[in-house]
């Protein structure tokens, strides 16, 4: 697992080498790291114009020092001092020395090869004051490159919340650590491709905030056969979704049930005809869950619909002692009767998206992991928060943030495949955490492998899961496309 972490974090764990450590040492690592990313983007560093947005604090020192390196290289480095009394002395004195100079504002960024942002790092508070945000937009409208120096200037390095404009980075280059705002909320979007430069930190880290799953996480999560397994050791999954109107949700939740390989799928619904004619491996009832015969969880919410009917059935569902995801029209329903969930001692996963999320009260707002956390603490269940960068949260604090997926999968029906695979995840007996946050790995992987053939459809999502599963896990299939871990 990766882990992320706030900039209280980091700090804690650079006060030691600090203390202990040669003056300026940790910076001159840092601005190493960054300059040799920056001389690999630039490609031919000699020649290059590059401009370097220096605020008041070290962040400004690093993209000072680094700004040194590359004009020893022989690049033609122009510093934007915004405050030109309180610029980081050593860094600034570096820069002269190496033939570097000190400029001004739009003309400079406009004709620029590359713009390094070093205004505020994980010392900012708040936004960007307006010199600031202008800088931020010119490098928005010009051709160079951006590059962020530890966190995108106007992001909230722990939490991703952006107070009006923000640097908009191509690529960051963060120090130490991961820090949670470049890859989940608003954050995300403004750091680009985050690059980790190592700067000794290691065993001074804490146990970090939140985590990510990699690959082999999510594989290690996938209960694979055994030889003595039968359909019914394997996890049996019971489906409540769609409707005789709407069987849509039905087919597409219990197919990525299916495609996550438990032994069995049973469904319950009004959707039934459907459901059987398109999935001739499930156990089809039209009847009440109770009517389908005995499961290991529960998906319950997608296309159900809202009447009277469904919130028996939902309450149903819910009173049982198994593991049970809600999702959707499940969640417009549990939002007004929150105490279904506080009673039950099963696992709970709730998928909400900000719109369903809001429903039980508070909207996410800029801090998505806080926002996710709340709930699952409040309700006592697990919160798994829809996004670019989807958040899981357990009651207990534990979060996960995805780092798969892909825009295209902002399309109708992906949350019902994303309900079946979570179904079929705590099927196997997995905690409810481990499982939601095994299934938006999976998920996104499966969106990213159909988007490689163009548009997708949630139909593709369950086709191309047992490719991400096998993907995952590494077995080596050929035709399939390449992905960065
Ligand atoms: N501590 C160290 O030795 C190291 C620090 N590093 C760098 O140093 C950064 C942290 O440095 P600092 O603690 O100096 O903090 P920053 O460089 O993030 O900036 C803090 C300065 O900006 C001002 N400020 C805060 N919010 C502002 C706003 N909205 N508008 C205008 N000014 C604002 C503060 O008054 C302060 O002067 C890291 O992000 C990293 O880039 C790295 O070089 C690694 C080593
Ligand atoms: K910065």
């Amino acid at each position: 697992m990766i882990g992320l972490y706030t900039a209280e974090e980091v700090r804690a764990a650079e006060e030691p080498l600090l203390a202990t450590g040669p003056e300026g040492a940790l910076m001159q690592q840092a601005a190493t790291g960054l300059a040799t990313v920056c001389a690999r983007l630039l490609d031919d560093v000699y020649g290059r114009r590059v401009v370097l947005l220096v605020g008041t604090g070290n962040n400004g020192g690093d993209a000072l020092h680094a700004g040194a390196f590359l004009a020893r290289r022989g690049a033609r480095v122009t510093a934007v001092l915004l405050d030109p009394e309180r610029a980081h002395p050593a860094g600034l004195a570096a820069l002269r020395r190496a033939g570097g100079r000190v400029g001004t504002g739009a003309d400079a960024i406009a004709r620029a090869d590359l713009v390094l942002d070093g205004m505020l790092g994980i010392g900012g508070r708040g936004g960007l004051r307006p010199e600031a945000a202008e800088l931020a937009r010119a490098a928005a409208d010009g051709a160079g490159i951006t590059i962020a120096v530890d966190v995108p200037s106007g992001v909230d390095a722990s939490t991703g919340a952006v107070d009006g404009p923000a640097f908009p980075a191509m690529h960051t280059v963060t120090f130490g650590a991961v820090k949670l705002g470049l890859v989940v909320g608003e954050g995300r979007g403004y750091a680009g491709e985050v690059h980790l430069v190592d700067i000794g930190l290691g065993a001074h880290l804490p146990t970090p905030s939140a985590w990510r799953f990699t690959d082999a996480d999510a594989a290690a999560r996938l209960a694979l056969p055994a030889p003595d397994d039968d359909k019914y050791s394997q996890g049996v999954v019971g489906i409540v979704a769609g409707s005789a109107t709407y069987p849509g949700a039905g087919v597409l939740c219990t197919g990525a049930a299916l495609r996550t390989r438990p032994g069995l799928v049973r469904y319950a619904g009004t959707a039934a005809g459907g459901v059987r004619a398109a999935w001739p491996e499930a156990i089809v009832t039209e009847g009440r869950p109770g009517d389908a015969g005995r499961v290991q969880s529960w998906v319950v919410g997608p296309g159900m619909g809202t009447d009277d009917d469904a919130r028996s059935v939902l309450a149903e569902v819910l009173a049982t002692d198994l593991p049970v995801i809600v999702d959707a029209d499940g969640l417009t329903m549990l939002a007004e009767q929150q105490d279904l969930v506080r009673a039950r001692r099963a696992a709970t996963v709730l998928t909400p998206h900000d719109r369903e999320f809001a429903r039980f009260g508070t909207e996410p707002g800029g801090d998505r992991v806080a926002a996710a956390r709340d709930l699952a603490a409040d309700l006592g269940c697990v919160v798994l928060l829809k996004g670019d960068a989807t958040v899981v949260a357990d009651a207990d604090g534990t979060a996960f943030v995805n780092g798969t997926g892909t825009p295209w999968l902002a399309t109708a029906g992906t949350g019902d495949v994303l309900s079946g695979i979570t179904g079929a995840l705590l099927a196997t007996g997995l905690p409810g955490v481990e499982a939601a946050a095994a299934a938006a790995h999976l998920h996104g992987r499966a969106g990213q492998l159909a988007a490689e053939r163009g548009p997708l459809i949630a139909g593709d999502l369950v086709r191309r899961l047992p490719d991400a599963i096998q993907r995952v896990r590494g077995v080596p299939h050929s035709g399939l496309g390449h992905w960065e871990a």
